[in-house]
């Protein structure tokens, strides 16, 4: 600091000491404060975001997968994201979940949460779900004994083979099997369920972990119509209690559950809005949809 810089601040001092003094009050002698409490193990959506993703990057080799993508969620929300081969769709995903870092970008769970200072491990905890476009289900365990397994965090295996329902999850894991279409297959061994059923029931262990965020790539990827349906039907059920994050190619299944579409194309947002505005887009019928 200067000299003069000192002599300023000493005056400012000087200046202060001769204002009247408010009495004080529990906000320090302000008037009216602003705060915002809080509580471990929420979040923070008081900006209208779920998730928030700034100038994010990533390149592979030289090649840039993602280029400088901003986009957001609200809470509740179910995001369509369409694009074609390679835009990445898939990557923009490994990064929220922390499978990929980026090189430069903001990744914000909610107004507080940086996702970037997280493990893979500890975004899962924090509520984010994953689904893969293959289906990953125990399928030598019943379908009960897959909801089951997926409310065990604790990997010890005494731990898990000691391991009881409360009421509270049992509940759950009912409310849960109901909203899967799977409650008359509850004893049915996984491996025997249907294609789209064993999605259901992958959906279903993220359901059981209540995540607020759920990512699902591709979901009705060689499902038949009846099960598309009813996977739109299910998704629809689903938004509004979870934020939903959907990739897919289907356009009809868009149509059924989309809102706002996103169009990523060469690792960045290309288009956004209904699907009828994306649709009507000389640019993403350019590289998407197709003349
Ligand atoms: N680990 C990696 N190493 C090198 N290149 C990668 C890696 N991951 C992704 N890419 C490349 O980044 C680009 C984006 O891939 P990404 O899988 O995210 O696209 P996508 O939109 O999900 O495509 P699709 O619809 O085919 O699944 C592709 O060109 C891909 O080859």
């Amino acid at each position: 600091m200067t000299p003069d810089q000192m002599e300023a601040g000493a005056e400012r001092i000087a200046h202060y000491k001769h204002l009247p003094i408010e009495p004080q009050t529990e906000s320090g002698g302000r008037k009216a404060g602003f705060a915002r409490p809080v509580t471990a193990g929420e979040v923070d959506v008081t900006h209208g975001r779920i998730l928030y993703l700034e100038d994010v990057s990533v390149s592979f080799d030289g090649f840039k997968a993602i280029n400088k993508l901003s986009l957001d969620i609200a809470p509740g929300e179910l995001r369509c994201i369409i694009g074609p081969n390679g835009a990445g769709k898939t990557t923009m995903m490994d990064i929220i979940t922390g499978k990929t870092r980026p090189d430069e970008g903001t990744v914000y769970f909610g107004s507080t949460i940086d996702l970037l200072r997280h493990k893979e491990s500890e975004i899962a905890q924090l509520g984010i779900g994953r689904k893969f476009q293959k289906p990953t289900v125990f399928e030598q365990l019943t379908v009960f004994e897959n909801l089951e397994l997926a409310l065990k965090t604790d990997k010890g295996v005494k731990s898990s083979m000691m391991f009881k329902l409360d009421s509270a999850q049992s509940d759950r894991l009912a409310e849960v099997l109901e909203t899967i279409h799977l409650s008359a297959s509850v004893s049915r061994m996984s491996g025997n369920l249907s294609h789209g059923q064993k999605q259901w029931l992958e959906i279903g262990m993220l359901l059981m972990q209540d995540p607020k965020l759920l990512l699902l790539d591709e979901p009705v990827a060689g499902m038949t119509d009846e099960e598309t349906e009813r996977t739109a039907e299910l998704f629809l059920r689903l938004k509004g209690q979870h934020s939903l994050m959907v990739v897919e190619h289907d356009m009809s299944f868009i149509k059924t559950i989309s809102e706002i579409v996103t169009v990523l194309c060469d690792g960045s947002v290309l288009a956004q809005g209904t699907l009828d505005e994306v649709q009507a887009d000389e640019r993403v019928i350019e590289v998407y949809l197709g003349r």
